[in-house]
């Protein structure tokens, strides 16, 4: 019986805060377990090496990733795709897509590690951030050594001169994986943003807690459902297809030449209300700016440009205080990269 898969998404956002617990089969015979609203956990009899979790909706108005996760879900449930990996499906925040917000009280991707439990403020992004962490611990405490991917798919407020690109969270001086760097490439992401510290948003949760490969992967621009042009990400449609379908397949090899890294140069917090921006809000992703241009003011405080080539990334005035308000990034050579 596949109805309410059929219609999980719907589902999701009919109950945007819980969902009871359920099991269906899908028709390869792959048991398909509702764990919650959004939360969908597919256990094939013999999974392949590869326990695969895909989030998107993290963000409620970041809707290409959704309409993404919908349509491969439709293909497992109708057939036309065959399960062969364990694979977790999380829509984040249903009941921020429902009110077409980025977030109801507060930034659902600054709540993981544990972050959901600082200080005595209870909201619904907290209670969520909190249970997604079970789900994930969930899954991948199964077992210990299948290949851990985690790709959190979301799009970006501005236009971006590099209209995808994924963050590497930072992985305390370990090196890279030209596997996972080579998959990106395979799906069609060929600029990668190297995050500096620990942070805590969802990738670094999975990658830092279960050694995962985790990414966030940043997919476009902010779209109304429905208005999105899902051809865009083919590309990564049939990594995560070969990922979940052929337990054999990997990605083209690695090539350096044709991937762009980027470091952080600084970061720009919002302290107080006072925070400006000193750039239009019509500047896009990876714009450059020339050396001591001055880029934000918070009171007292400046902030300028530093190097050579330093372009701005997720500039966004209008997040909370305490928060990354935008962060300044610099090419680096993908060719000295340390890789595993
Ligand atoms: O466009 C923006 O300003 C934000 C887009 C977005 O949601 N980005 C993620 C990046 C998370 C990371 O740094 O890994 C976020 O800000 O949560
Ligand atoms: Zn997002």
């Amino acid at each position: 019986m596949t109805h309410a898969l059929g219609d999980f998404l719907a589902l999701s956002r009919q109950h945007p805060w819980y969902l009871s617990p359920s099991v269906y089969s899908l028709p390869c015979g792959t048991a398909a377990q509702i764990w919650d609203t959004g939360v969908l956990c597919l256990e094939p009899d013999n999974p392949a090496g590869r326990d695969l979790i895909i989030s998107c909706g993290i963000h409620g108005n970041e809707t290409a990733p959704i309409e993404l996760c919908e349509a491969l879900l439709h293909r497992l449930i109708s057939g036309e795709l065959t399960c062969r990996q364990r694979v977790l499906f999380i829509f984040g925040n249903p009941a921020a897509m429902n009110a077409a917000v980025r977030e109801l009280d507060e930034n659902l991707n600054r709540l993981f590690s544990g972050a959901h439990a600082e200080g005595n403020e209870v909201n619904q992004e907290r209670k969520r951030a909190a249970l997604l962490e079970s789900y994930v611990t969930r899954f991948f405490s199964v077992r210990e050594h299948a290949e851990r991917l985690h790709y959190d798919l979301h799009t970006a407020i501005r236009p971006s001169q590099r209209e995808k690109f994924a963050v590497y969270p930072y992985l305390h001086g370990a090196p890279y994986s030209r596997a996972q760097l080579a998959l990106l490439q395979a799906a069609g992401i060929n600029t990668v943003l190297l995050a500096h510290e620990p942070t805590t948003t969802f990738s670094y949760f999975s990658a830092h807690r279960f050694n995962a490969h985790a990414f966030t992967l940043e997919l476009g621009k902010v779209m109304p459902f429905g208005d999105n042009d899902l051809t865009r990400l083919t590309a990564l449609n049939q990594c995560l297809e070969a990922l979940i379908s052929e337990p054999g397949w990997q990605p083209p090899p690695l090539t350096p030449e044709h991937l762009d890294v980027f470091a952080v140069s600084q970061e720009i917090v919002k302290n107080t209300d006072d925070f400006a921006l000193c750039f239009n809000n019509d500047v896009s992703n990876f714009t450059e700016f020339e050396q001591g241009v001055l880029l934000a003011t918070d009171q007292q405080q400046q902030w300028h440009v530093q190097q050579e080539r330093e372009a701005v990334v997720f500039p966004n005035a209008g997040v909370a205080c305490g928060q990354r308000a935008a962060l300044m990034v610099v090419p680096v050579s993908s060719f000295t990269l340390p890789l595993r």
